[in-house]
């Protein structure tokens, strides 16, 4: 079966910097898969080639089988993507922004509307339809931006660093809720500093300056990730 995201031998450079050296890593289809890697480890430029916000000059990029370069429009058809900074118009209702997303995506009004009750049943906020978005607890809010992700039925989500100023329970939240999602079929990308978002049975993609240096399952990385994370990438504890 074809990978939800394979990524082969991408490189990019900002003027003289090289950001991504040569990275190779796949995306099973219907897995959890963190990329870990500290701040400046290269994770939000691989998301923007992914995402076609960066042209990929190097390598190739696969969605679901699609090229990216070649197919782009099938490609990201199948692509969610929660971004790191909000997507979701606060001054406006839930149900008014998932009805905007999916509108951007070619949906119709009735069809958006049944699909906005779907996706609002998959991430727990059935109750917060006609809520505004600045009236919901950060964690909502997060998981609303997830619910405006899978509006598409995308095949992959790519979420950069989705937990950044939650609390821990929010945080543990929004971590269950996407590794349960991938039990539905939908695959995906989780980019994080935080071991602690990182389960034995997840995949994990260690990227450190722009270069994988594991890629596995992570228990079998050993038991303690940590220890192993500094050893690889050579950072202080
Ligand atoms: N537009 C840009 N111009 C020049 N250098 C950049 C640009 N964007 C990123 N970089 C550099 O590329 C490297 C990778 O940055 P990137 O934002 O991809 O890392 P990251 O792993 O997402 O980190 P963070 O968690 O801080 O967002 C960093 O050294 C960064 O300074």
């Amino acid at each position: 079966m074809t990978d939800a995201l394979s990524i082969q031998n991408v490189s990019h450079s900002f003027g003289r910097f090289q950001a991504l050296k040569d990275v190779t890593l796949n995306v099973p289809r219907g897995g959890f898969t963190a990329l870990l890697g500290v701040n400046g480890a290269g994770k939000t430029t691989l998301f923007s080639l992914i995402t076609r916000l960066y042209d990929n000059a190097s390598g190739r990029i696969e969605v679901a089988g699609h090229d990216l370069r070649r197919q782009p429009g099938a490609a990201l058809a199948r692509l969610g993507v929660v971004f790191q900074s909000r997507a979701l118009d606060a001054d406006l209702t839930v149900a008014q922004n998932l009805a905007y997303h999916a509108a951007l995506h070619g949906i119709g009004r009735r069809e958006a509307r049944a699909r906005s009750l779907e996706v609002l049943a998959q991430v727990g906020l059935s109750d917060r339809l006609d809520a505004k978005v600045s009236a919901l607890s950060g964690g909502q809010q997060r998981r609303a931006e997830i619910a405006r992700a899978l509006i598409h039925r995308p095949q992959i989500l790519l979420l950069d660093e989705a937990t950044v100023g939650l609390d821990v329970k929010s945080r543990a939240e929004v971590v269950a809720l996407t590794r349960s999602l991938t039990t539905t079929g939908v695959s995906a990308l989780w980019a994080t500093h935080i071991l602690d978002e990182i389960r034995p049975d997840d995949g994990l993609v260690i990227l450190h300056k722009g270069q994988v240096l594991a890629d596995g399952r992570a228990g079998d990385l050993g038991c303690d990730l940590t220890a192993k994370f500094l050893q690889l990438t050579g950072e202080q504890a």
